[in-house]
């Protein structure tokens, strides 16, 4: 029997899986799956190890209507592969480790608890991602979990990034710029080790445009600021989610609107963003597809946004060296990477049409900024710390 790790990646659309084989320090994949399009065109698809399909189903958006649905059909499709195994332990992603963690942890009552608490802050995430443990807890308490944190790689960015501009109290109390997807940057950037190493030393953003969507400044590897900050609200817009907004909207919604707090709450998790914006879909494929222009609205308010965020981003690190684009549209749509840049022309950055149109991993046409785009992997990454904490088998 071969020894496995399990890792589990909660997103807010989607939750992805991974099963590797473990020996020694090394990592082999032997299925890579996910169940994307919660609520709208929910699709299940699994590989193995080489690359064959395992498993490709469409379900009705009501079969799959939220993560918990996902979680079952993912189990039940699972459960006999995993028992073919000896599993040593489940990594997971958990998008709030809030001012405590800066390091992934292993999961006990107490963490649970902790983790419990940041509920509030990341309604669309920390639910879906201590579901898993319970549930595994329950069944196999021998099992080890390990808890792996959005926030983490970001804990030991500059104070200067780390604070609002609110009473100190506050600050005291939690109310930091937390900044997420850090599983994702702190992933992308060893890859950017391998593949370009003098770049990585420099100064270098990152936009992990996926359904959330945030944009990172790195410097030597290491995160200097982030667009999303207490909650996975802030930055950029998003699938479904507003981004940076003017405080005062929220002040106007409940006391001249009367809109209770859970109300503005749902509109600006679930409601706003490109999906808010173009009435049409949060989802960028519906909408470059759209004919209609509200969709086309939604697409150009996206790419100027991230545009201005790197921008941003490259006065916080005196310039920058090169941007990489990541996760489901950063990987995979070359109409919005080319909107972006064009934006970006004048700090010098200029994409290849023809790289970028085949989405290869460089796309710059040779000028002083380097353009790529990386695929993510932030199972590996949760893979890898997992591994770390709970040591090699013997
Ligand atoms: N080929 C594509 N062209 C444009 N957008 C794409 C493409 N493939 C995926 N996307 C977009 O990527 C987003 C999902 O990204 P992903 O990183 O998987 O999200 P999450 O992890 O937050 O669930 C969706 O908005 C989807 O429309
Ligand atoms: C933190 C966050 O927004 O994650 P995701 O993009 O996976 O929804
Ligand atoms: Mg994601």
């Amino acid at each position: 029997m071969t020894d496995t790790l399990f890792v589990v990646n909660a997103g807010s659309s989607s939750i992805k899986f991974k099963l590797f084989g473990v020996a020694g320090d090394d990592l082999t994949l032997m299925i890579g799956g996910a169940l994307d399009g919660i609520g709208t065109r929910p699709r299940l698809k699994a590989t193995g190890g080489d690359g064959e399909v395992l498993v490709e189903r469409s379900f009705e958006p009501g079969e799959i209507a939220h993560a918990s649905d996902a979680q079952h059909a993912i189990a039940d499709w699972l459960a006999p592969l995993l028992a073919e195994h000896r599993l040593i332990g489940v990594g997971h992603r958990v998008v709030h480790g809030g001012p405590h963690y800066n390091h992934p942890v292993l999961v006990d009552d107490e963490v649970i608890r902790t983790l419990e608490s940041f509920i509030p802050l990341a309604p669309l995430h920390q639910l879906t991602n201590l579901d898993p443990i319970r549930v595994i807890r329950q069944r196999r308490p021998d099992l080890p979990q390990v808890a792996c944190f959005d926030t983490a790689f970001h804990r030991d960015h500059p104070e200067i990034a780390d604070h609002f501009a609110l009473p100190r109290a506050l600050y005291e109390d939690g109310v930091r710029r937390y900044g997420f997807h850090g599983l994702s940057y702190e992933y992308v950037s060893s890859r950017l080790q391998e593949l370009a190493p003098d770049i990585a030393k420099g100064r270098v953003v990152i936009g992990h445009l996926g359904s959330g969507a945030s944009a990172c400044a790195l410097l030597e590897g290491r995160s200097m600021d982030c667009t999303m900050s207490f909650t996975a609200l802030d930055g950029l817009p998003m699938g479904t989610r507003c981004g940076a907004l003017d405080a005062g909207v929220v002040l106007h919604l409940i006391e001249q609107k009367g809109m209770s707090s859970a109300e503005v709450g749902h509109m600006l998790y679930h409601d706003s963003g490109l999906k808010g914006l173009s009435g049409i879909s949060g989802d960028m494929r519906e909408l470059l597809a759209s004919p209609k222009p509200e969709a086309a609205l939604a697409v150009d308010y996206f790419a100027l946004h991230v545009a201005q965020a790197v921008a941003r981003h490259a006065v916080t690190l005196g310039g920058i060296d090169a941007l990489v684009f990541t996760a489901g549209i950063g990987e995979h749509a070359p109409q919005i990477r080319a909107r972006i840049c064009a934006r970006l022309a004048f700090l010098g950055i200029a994409l290849d049409e023809a790289r970028n149109a085949a989405n290869e991993v460089r796309l710059d046409s040779g000028g002083a900024v380097r353009v790529l785009a990386v695929p993510t992997d932030e199972e590996l990454m949760i893979a890898r710390h997992t591994l770390r904490l709970l040591g090699a088998p013997h």
